[in-house]
Protein backbone atom coordinates (compact mmCIF):
# COMPACT_ATOMS: atom_id res chain seq x y z
CA UNK A 1 0.00 0.00 0.00
CA UNK A 2 1.28 3.37 -0.97
CA UNK A 3 1.20 6.53 1.13
CA UNK A 4 -0.84 9.60 -0.28
CA UNK A 5 0.94 12.49 -1.12
CA UNK A 6 -0.11 15.90 -0.13
CA UNK A 7 0.55 18.45 -2.48
CA UNK A 8 2.58 21.54 -1.15
CA UNK A 9 1.95 24.28 -3.33
CA UNK A 10 5.35 26.87 -3.91
CA UNK A 11 4.44 30.16 -2.98
CA UNK A 12 6.50 31.91 -5.64
CA UNK A 13 5.30 35.31 -5.06
CA UNK A 14 7.05 38.84 -4.96
CA UNK A 15 4.99 39.63 -1.63
CA UNK A 16 2.52 38.88 0.37
CA UNK A 17 -0.28 40.57 -0.76
CA UNK A 18 0.69 38.36 -4.17
CA UNK A 19 0.40 35.58 -2.51
CA UNK A 20 -3.04 36.25 -0.23
CA UNK A 21 -5.40 35.61 -3.16
CA UNK A 22 -4.43 32.35 -3.83
CA UNK A 23 -3.90 31.55 0.20
CA UNK A 24 -7.31 32.23 0.67
CA UNK A 25 -9.10 30.07 -1.41
CA UNK A 26 -7.12 26.97 -0.24
CA UNK A 27 -8.22 24.61 2.71
CA UNK A 28 -5.39 23.28 5.26
CA UNK A 29 -6.55 19.97 4.99
CA UNK A 30 -6.17 19.44 1.64
CA UNK A 31 -3.04 21.20 0.86
CA UNK A 32 0.18 22.06 2.52
CA UNK A 33 2.14 25.78 1.41
CA UNK A 34 5.73 26.52 0.80
CA UNK A 35 7.59 30.00 1.62
CA UNK A 36 10.86 30.43 -0.24
CA UNK A 37 13.34 32.56 -0.43
CA UNK A 38 11.70 35.04 -2.18
CA UNK A 39 8.39 35.20 -0.68
CA UNK A 40 10.40 35.06 3.10
CA UNK A 41 12.40 37.50 2.49
CA UNK A 42 9.80 39.73 1.76
CA UNK A 43 7.49 39.00 3.89
CA UNK A 44 9.23 37.87 6.83
CA UNK A 45 8.58 35.88 9.50
CA UNK A 46 5.27 37.55 10.85
CA UNK A 47 3.31 36.00 7.30
CA UNK A 48 4.86 32.49 7.83
CA UNK A 49 3.50 32.85 11.40
CA UNK A 50 -0.14 34.12 10.01
CA UNK A 51 -0.05 31.03 7.79
CA UNK A 52 0.63 28.53 10.85
CA UNK A 53 -1.99 30.40 12.40
CA UNK A 54 -4.30 29.39 9.95
CA UNK A 55 -3.50 25.82 10.46
CA UNK A 56 -1.92 25.44 7.41
CA UNK A 57 1.35 22.72 7.40
CA UNK A 58 4.59 25.35 6.01
CA UNK A 59 7.19 24.33 4.78
CA UNK A 60 10.27 26.83 5.29
CA UNK A 61 12.36 26.41 2.57
CA UNK A 62 15.20 28.08 2.77
CA UNK A 63 18.28 25.79 2.20
CA UNK A 64 20.44 26.62 5.17
CA UNK A 65 23.98 26.09 3.55
CA UNK A 66 26.22 27.53 6.12
CA UNK A 67 29.12 26.58 8.72
CA UNK A 68 27.42 24.14 11.51
CA UNK A 69 26.63 26.91 14.21
CA UNK A 70 25.04 29.47 12.14
CA UNK A 71 23.03 26.71 10.68
CA UNK A 72 22.34 25.34 13.94
CA UNK A 73 20.78 28.80 15.15
CA UNK A 74 18.89 29.48 11.91
CA UNK A 75 17.27 26.15 12.44
CA UNK A 76 15.97 26.68 15.65
CA UNK A 77 14.83 30.26 14.33
CA UNK A 78 12.91 28.29 11.45
CA UNK A 79 11.47 26.02 14.20
CA UNK A 80 10.40 28.85 16.68
CA UNK A 81 7.96 29.95 14.12
CA UNK A 82 6.00 26.93 14.11
CA UNK A 83 6.73 25.53 10.55
CA UNK A 84 6.49 21.71 9.62
CA UNK A 85 9.56 20.87 7.61
CA UNK A 86 12.51 22.81 7.49
CA UNK A 87 15.27 21.94 5.23
CA UNK A 88 19.38 22.20 5.10
CA UNK A 89 21.31 21.19 2.02
CA UNK A 90 22.56 17.69 2.48
CA UNK A 91 26.32 19.11 0.48
CA UNK A 92 26.68 21.46 4.01
CA UNK A 93 28.25 17.97 5.12
CA UNK A 94 28.14 15.87 7.90
CA UNK A 95 29.07 18.05 11.03
CA UNK A 96 26.53 20.82 9.59
CA UNK A 97 23.65 18.23 9.27
CA UNK A 98 24.64 16.93 13.01
CA UNK A 99 24.55 20.41 14.29
CA UNK A 100 20.99 20.98 12.64
CA UNK A 101 19.58 17.41 13.90
CA UNK A 102 20.90 18.33 17.20
CA UNK A 103 19.75 21.76 17.49
CA UNK A 104 15.88 20.58 17.36
CA UNK A 105 17.00 18.00 19.79
CA UNK A 106 15.06 19.59 22.83
CA UNK A 107 11.65 20.93 20.84
CA UNK A 108 9.04 18.51 22.08
CA UNK A 109 7.17 18.95 18.35
CA UNK A 110 10.42 19.70 16.02
CA UNK A 111 9.29 20.36 12.47
CA UNK A 112 10.52 17.73 10.00
CA UNK A 113 14.14 18.10 8.98
CA UNK A 114 15.02 17.58 5.60
CA UNK A 115 18.25 17.43 3.44
CA UNK A 116 18.42 18.65 0.18
CA UNK A 117 20.47 16.09 -2.05
CA UNK A 118 21.11 17.47 -5.60
CA UNK A 119 18.62 20.09 -7.11
CA UNK A 120 16.09 19.17 -9.42
CA UNK A 121 17.12 22.25 -11.76
CA UNK A 122 20.70 20.22 -12.37
CA UNK A 123 21.72 17.60 -14.89
CA UNK A 124 24.58 15.88 -15.20
CA UNK A 125 26.80 18.42 -17.18
CA UNK A 126 25.85 20.91 -14.05
CA UNK A 127 27.34 18.52 -11.11
CA UNK A 128 30.47 17.87 -13.55
CA UNK A 129 30.81 21.69 -13.37
CA UNK A 130 31.17 21.88 -9.96
CA UNK A 131 33.14 18.83 -9.73
CA UNK A 132 31.02 16.28 -9.07
CA UNK A 133 31.47 13.69 -11.45
CA UNK A 134 28.67 11.09 -10.70
CA UNK A 135 25.54 10.77 -12.41
CA UNK A 136 22.14 12.99 -10.25
CA UNK A 137 21.20 9.58 -8.94
CA UNK A 138 24.13 8.47 -7.83
CA UNK A 139 25.08 11.56 -6.04
CA UNK A 140 21.50 11.60 -4.54
CA UNK A 141 21.74 8.01 -3.39
CA UNK A 142 24.94 8.93 -2.00
CA UNK A 143 23.73 12.60 0.15
CA UNK A 144 20.58 10.35 1.17
CA UNK A 145 22.72 7.97 2.90
CA UNK A 146 24.32 10.70 4.20
CA UNK A 147 20.99 12.54 5.68
CA UNK A 148 19.52 9.26 7.00
CA UNK A 149 23.11 7.91 9.02
CA UNK A 150 22.89 11.47 10.72
CA UNK A 151 19.57 10.96 11.72
CA UNK A 152 17.23 13.79 9.50
CA UNK A 153 13.59 12.77 8.27
CA UNK A 154 13.69 12.94 4.89
CA UNK A 155 15.50 14.42 1.52
CA UNK A 156 14.19 16.15 -0.91
CA UNK A 157 15.24 14.91 -4.78
CA UNK A 158 13.63 14.47 -7.87
CA UNK A 159 10.70 11.77 -8.19
CA UNK A 160 12.94 10.41 -10.62
CA UNK A 161 14.71 9.33 -7.70
CA UNK A 162 12.02 8.41 -5.65
CA UNK A 163 12.07 4.49 -6.10
CA UNK A 164 15.72 3.92 -5.46
CA UNK A 165 15.61 5.94 -2.65
CA UNK A 166 12.58 4.56 -1.26
CA UNK A 167 14.83 0.78 -1.44
CA UNK A 168 17.93 2.15 -0.14
CA UNK A 169 16.58 3.95 2.82
CA UNK A 170 13.24 2.37 3.09
CA UNK A 171 9.50 3.91 2.62
CA UNK A 172 9.17 5.93 5.89
CA UNK A 173 12.29 8.14 5.06
CA UNK A 174 10.27 11.58 3.78
CA UNK A 175 11.06 12.05 0.32
CA UNK A 176 9.89 15.83 -1.15
CA UNK A 177 9.70 16.27 -4.90
CA UNK A 178 10.01 19.11 -6.38
CA UNK A 179 9.87 19.16 -10.22
CA UNK A 180 6.75 17.87 -11.07
CA UNK A 181 4.87 19.16 -13.95
CA UNK A 182 1.75 18.14 -15.26
CA UNK A 183 1.72 16.42 -19.36
CA UNK A 184 2.47 19.50 -21.15
CA UNK A 185 3.26 21.91 -18.69
CA UNK A 186 6.13 24.28 -19.39
CA UNK A 187 8.87 22.48 -17.99
CA UNK A 188 11.07 26.51 -17.25
CA UNK A 189 14.37 25.89 -15.47
CA UNK A 190 13.93 22.21 -14.02
CA UNK A 191 15.69 19.18 -15.48
CA UNK A 192 14.46 15.92 -13.50
CA UNK A 193 10.87 15.99 -14.08
CA UNK A 194 7.89 14.05 -13.62
CA UNK A 195 3.96 14.17 -13.84
CA UNK A 196 1.92 14.46 -10.76
CA UNK A 197 0.02 11.24 -11.13
CA UNK A 198 2.93 8.99 -11.69
CA UNK A 199 5.11 10.92 -8.87
CA UNK A 200 2.41 10.09 -6.58
CA UNK A 201 1.76 6.54 -8.23
CA UNK A 202 5.18 5.99 -6.28
CA UNK A 203 4.20 6.96 -2.73
CA UNK A 204 5.75 10.02 -2.62
CA UNK A 205 4.77 12.15 0.61
CA UNK A 206 5.37 15.19 -0.57
CA UNK A 207 4.98 16.98 -3.82
CA UNK A 208 6.17 20.30 -4.12
CA UNK A 209 4.38 22.08 -7.19
CA UNK A 210 4.93 26.14 -7.89
CA UNK A 211 4.51 27.35 -11.73
CA UNK A 212 2.12 25.01 -12.56
CA UNK A 213 -0.28 26.63 -10.37
CA UNK A 214 0.92 30.05 -9.31
CA UNK A 215 1.21 31.09 -13.38
CA UNK A 216 -1.93 29.38 -14.34
CA UNK A 217 -5.36 31.91 -15.18
CA UNK A 218 -6.89 30.25 -12.33
CA UNK A 219 -4.47 28.60 -9.65
CA UNK A 220 -7.10 27.68 -7.45
CA UNK A 221 -8.49 25.13 -10.12
CA UNK A 222 -5.01 24.19 -11.15
CA UNK A 223 -4.60 23.34 -7.92
CA UNK A 224 -7.82 20.94 -7.71
CA UNK A 225 -7.84 19.61 -11.16
CA UNK A 226 -3.57 17.90 -10.10
CA UNK A 227 -5.28 16.93 -7.18
CA UNK A 228 -8.15 15.19 -8.76
CA UNK A 229 -5.63 13.45 -10.84
CA UNK A 230 -3.58 12.04 -8.51
CA UNK A 231 -6.75 10.42 -6.84
CA UNK A 232 -7.99 9.14 -10.29
O1 LIG B 1 13.76 22.54 -1.77
C1 LIG B 1 12.97 22.81 -2.69
O2 LIG B 1 11.80 23.05 -2.45
C2 LIG B 1 13.45 22.68 -4.08
C3 LIG B 1 14.50 21.81 -4.27
C4 LIG B 1 14.87 21.43 -5.58
O3 LIG B 1 15.75 20.60 -5.78
N1 LIG B 1 14.18 21.95 -6.62
C5 LIG B 1 13.17 22.88 -6.45
O4 LIG B 1 12.57 23.29 -7.46
N2 LIG B 1 12.83 23.29 -5.18
C6 LIG B 1 11.79 24.33 -5.01
O5 LIG B 1 10.54 23.81 -5.47
C7 LIG B 1 9.80 24.81 -6.17
C8 LIG B 1 9.49 24.30 -7.56
O6 LIG B 1 8.70 25.24 -8.23
P1 LIG B 1 8.16 25.00 -9.70
O7 LIG B 1 9.33 24.60 -10.56
O8 LIG B 1 7.61 26.33 -10.09
O9 LIG B 1 7.11 23.92 -9.61
C9 LIG B 1 10.62 26.08 -6.15
O10 LIG B 1 10.10 26.89 -5.11
C10 LIG B 1 12.03 25.63 -5.79
O11 LIG B 1 12.70 26.57 -4.97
Amino acid sequence: MTQQSTVFVALDYANAEAAWPLIEQLNPEQCGLKVGKELFTAAGPEFVRELVARDFRVFLDLKFHDIPTTVAKAVRAAADLGVWMINVHASGGRRMLVAARDALADYPNPPLLIAVTVLTSMEASDLAEVGVQRQPAEQVKYLAALAQGVGLDGVVCSAQEAAMIQQECGKDFVLVTPGIRPAGAEQGDQRRVMTPEEAAKQGIQVLVIGRPITQADDPAAALAAIQASLTG
